[in-house]
């Protein structure tokens, strides 16, 4: 464990300075495609344009004889591509996998100053990201990069869940976290056999009303994933990074994917991966403030002043504590809007609407 004094140093001689914040650009879907799958590589550039992240995967979903396509053609996307402001990150195959030792060597000397965040999935405890870290320094140094690439872990083992925590705070590289459904399901040995989402038979039942235990009792769907991503956002919150929901299988149930992805919205996730074209809307509209919340949040700034004391809004207290969560969806709001005229407007018109 390095001291506390040590915790910005650079790991390796010659490797950039750490961060003492990370950026956060807009990233309300992180969407994920094979770089060694033609089709999909050839959308990239239209793709860039619509999407907040490009993520070419390296890892699960990509066959195994077709990881060094996938690496190969990352990189040539890479260079051949401008992403404009789109942020290009990678997930690169598992810690314990053949491929990930040439994925990082590869990616860090090739592209490594288009890149912005290496995606680590498995991640058990900080002494993955402690070996991650390291070694990305040195390999910083060897392709003389100004800039530290950031990692972004994937909660999806049980020895991950319980050591959150410790790997949100195990560096300065530390991005943020997503949850992967997947994999975790499979860790804990539940029995589901499906990518994120609900499940049918995980719920509650209200109480007996007569003899006949199966006459008129309504059934409730539960969330089992809502303890993880709370877990998962006040690790990332206490630690300055960024909490994320991961993939949704369904990609026909487009309906569902926007509730999974709502609820994660509201706990406190800022996105959501995107696994096919269909699920980028979706993530753009729920990850984004709504014209009416945004217009709430700016009336009730506007109307605590300095932000102390208390007053009544349409029958509803407001203090310091409510208008902080307004500045919350206010400040994101103007954020994505700065970039987005289309949103901007839709901003300006419910506030105009809601002060007629
Ligand atoms: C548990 C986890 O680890 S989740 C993360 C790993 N999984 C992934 O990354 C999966 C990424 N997504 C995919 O591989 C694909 O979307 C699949 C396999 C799910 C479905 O693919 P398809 O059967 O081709 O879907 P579909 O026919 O609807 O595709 C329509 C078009 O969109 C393209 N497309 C599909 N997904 C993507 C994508 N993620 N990015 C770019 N283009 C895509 C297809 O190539 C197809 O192109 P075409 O019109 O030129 O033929
Ligand atoms: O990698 C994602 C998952 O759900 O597993
Ligand atoms: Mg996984």
């Amino acid at each position: 464990m390095r001291s506390p004094k040590d915790f910005f140093a650079p790991l390796a001689v010659g490797a950039p300075e750490p961060l003492r914040q990370i950026p956060v650009p807009p990233s309300r879907m992180i969407h994920f495609f094979d770089p060694g799958n033609e089709k999909m590589a050839a959308k990239v550039p239209d793709l860039a344009k619509k999407v907040d992240v490009l993520l070419g995967n390296l890892e699960d979903a990509v066959r195994a004889d077709r990881k060094v396509a996938a690496r190969n053609g990352l990189v040539s996307i890479a260079k051949a591509t401008d992403l404009g402001k789109t942020q290009l990150w990678t997930r690169v195959n598992s810690l314990d996998s053949p491929w990930v030792l040439d994925d990082l060597i590869t990616l860090v000397t090739e592209i490594g100053d288009k890149l912005d965040v290496i995606m680590v999935p498995k991640v058990e405890g900080a002494q993955d990201i402690h070996y991650v870290d390291r070694l990305l320094a040195q390999l910083e140094a060897r392709a003389g990069l100004t800039k530290p690439l950031l990692v972004h872990a994937i909660l999806e083992t049980a020895s991950g869940v319980a050591n959150v925590e410790e790997i949100a705070g195990a560096s300065p590289r530390m991005q943020g976290i997503s949850l992967g459904p997947a994999d975790l399901a499979a860790s804990r040995r539940m029995k589901t056999t499906r990518v994120g989402g609900g499940h049918p038979g995980y719920l509650v039942r209200t109480d007996p009303v007569g003899e006949d235990l199966n006459e008129g009792r309504t059934t409730y769907q539960q969330d089992l994933w809502h303890y993880t991503v709370a877990r998962m956002v006040d690790a990332c919150a206490a630690n300055g990074i960024l909490p994320y929901y991961g993939p949704f299988g369904d990609i026909r149930d487009v309906v569902a994917c926007e509730d999974q992805f709502r609820n994660a919205f509201l706990l406190g996730c800022v996105g959501a991966w995107s696994l096919h074209p269909v699920q980028i809307d979706i993530a753009k509209k729920v990850f984004s403030p709504s014209p009416e919340d945004v217009a709430w949040a700016r009336r009730v700034i506007a109307a605590m002043g300095d932000g102390t004391g208390a007053v009544m809004i349409d029958g509803k207290m407001q203090d310091d504590a409510s208008v902080k969560q307004c500045r919350v969806v206010a400040e994101l709001a103007d954020a994505l809007a700065a970039d987005d005229p289309e949103l901007a407007a839709a901003y300006d018109a419910a506030g105009k609407e809601t002060s007629a």
